[in-house]
């Protein structure tokens, strides 16, 4: 059967929610005091929009097959990501047959070097390889995870990022990551009601459920080893990006310095196979954690995964709901998901992406078995309203 070629490429900046998960309201969990790098200025220690954290919004990318099929996917790039789609980008899609996903990935990379290679570019490079599977996936009839070889489980199981772990088992979550909420600028204060707090949730939770710390970039390497050495006491599981992105050695030494056991794991703000051929090659962390929407997409996400598997490194991928559940369950070294818990008081499931995508998946009773519908199975809610600031 002859494919179509792409006749059109539009991008869509929205706001509030999305992928960018972190444009939520006011007393939102997500946004309360947590430990970030700018914590050491006080003015910016509450509120991580306080530094703009949600400047961006969420980039919709959506890509039209000369059939009038369309394809779309999201990441957190808004008006600067729609510029580069369509100022600089869609030259690269529009005419080429939609099969031709490697190439487009090859040219949209190369051809951003000289500005790209992380950030925002590779958000954007991310959402339209998203797109393209997508709309690959709707022309074959076949769901994104048959076209990258088929499911290797029947259904998904869930870990829980959010502030109660304790409500999350009880949704059934095999665990719950916590937010650290204090950092090396508020003392030993601030490490003592760090520790209270993992106390508190191991208290209220099984012993077969794991907890975990996300510390969002936020420590240095002294206190990021006092902190797993005392988290040991509770059964911590592992401590996730507790250094800036760039510092490959100091994950290297926490390495060998957390307790026996204990997993580093990071890479939520890495990109392509060369970022993670860093992380991997310096024995940096026990599980990476590409985002799909912000990684490379699933193309480049595919070549992390190899190499992660032969370093004997798990791939649990950071957020990125519905794209990376399609990937989850066709890898052997992608033993579970993480689920953002999006409601304010993280004391429901609600779907991660609310309220920008219908049918959008969620763990049930914390499972998941995909469902069969083309392409990511996932729908744009019309009630959104999406912006062009770059129509052509
Ligand atoms: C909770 C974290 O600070 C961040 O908002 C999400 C994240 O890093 C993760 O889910 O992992
Ligand atoms: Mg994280």
């Amino acid at each position: 059967m002859a494919m179509p070629r792409i006749r059109a490429v539009r991008a869509f900046v929205v706001r509030g929610g999305g992928a960018d998960y972190h444009d939520q309201g006011a007393e939102h969990w997500i946004d309360d005091h947590i430990a970030t790098p700018m914590a050491k200025y006080p003015e910016y220690r509450q509120s991580r929009q306080a530094f703009g954290l949600n400047v961006l919004g969420t980039l919709v990318v959506e890509v039209e097959a000369d059939d009038g099929t369309v394809g779309f996917a999201l990441t957190t790039a808004g008006e600067p990501g729609a510029y580069i789609v369509e100022r600089h980008l869609a030259r690269f899609l529009e005419g080429a047959p939609v099969t031709d996903i490697e190439r487009i990935w090859d040219q949209l990379y190369n051809a951003t070097l000289y500005y790209g290679r992380k950030g925002i570019v590779v958000n954007v490079i991310s959402a339209i390889d998203l797109a393209l599977y997508d709309l690959l996936g709707k022309l074959r009839g076949e769901p994104v995870y048959a076209l990258l070889g088929g499911p290797v489980r029947d259904e998904l199981v869930f870990y829980a990022t959010g502030a109660r772990p304790d409500l999350a088992e009880g949704m059934g979550f095999i665990g719950g990551k916590l937010p650290l909420h204090h950092g090396p600028a508020e003392g030993p204060a601030g490490m003592r009601a760090n520790l209270r707090e993992l106390q508190t949730m191991r208290e209220r939770v099984s012993d077969d459920f794991f907890l975990a710390w996300d510390c969002w970039m936020s420590l240095d390497l002294d206190y990021a080893t006092r902190l797993a050495h005392a988290g040991a006491e509770f059964g911590l599981r592992w401590i996730e990006e507790a250094l800036p992105p760039d510092d490959y050695w100091g994950y290297a030494e926490l390495r060998r310095r957390v307790p026996p056991g204990m997993w580093v794991t990071t890479g939520e703000h890495e990109s392509t196979r060369y970022g993670f051929r860093l992380l991997l090659e310096m024995g940096c962390a026990d599980l990476i954690q590409p985002d799909v929407n912000w990684c490379g997409g699933i193309t480049e996400l595919l070549k992390i995964s190899a190499l992660a598997d032969a370093h004997g490194a798990m791939v649990v991928p950071h957020g990125s709901s519905v794209y990376s559940y399609h990937f989850v369950v066709t890898r052997h070294n992608s033993p579970f998901a993480e689920f953002l818990m999006m409601h304010p008081q993280a004391s429901e499931v609600v779907p991660m992406f609310s309220p920008l995508l219908l049918d959008e998946p969620v763990p049930v009773n914390g499972r998941l078995k995909l469902p069969e519908t083309p392409g990511f199975g996932v729908r744009l809610n019309p009630e959104c309203e999406l912006h062009r600031p770059y129509p052509r």
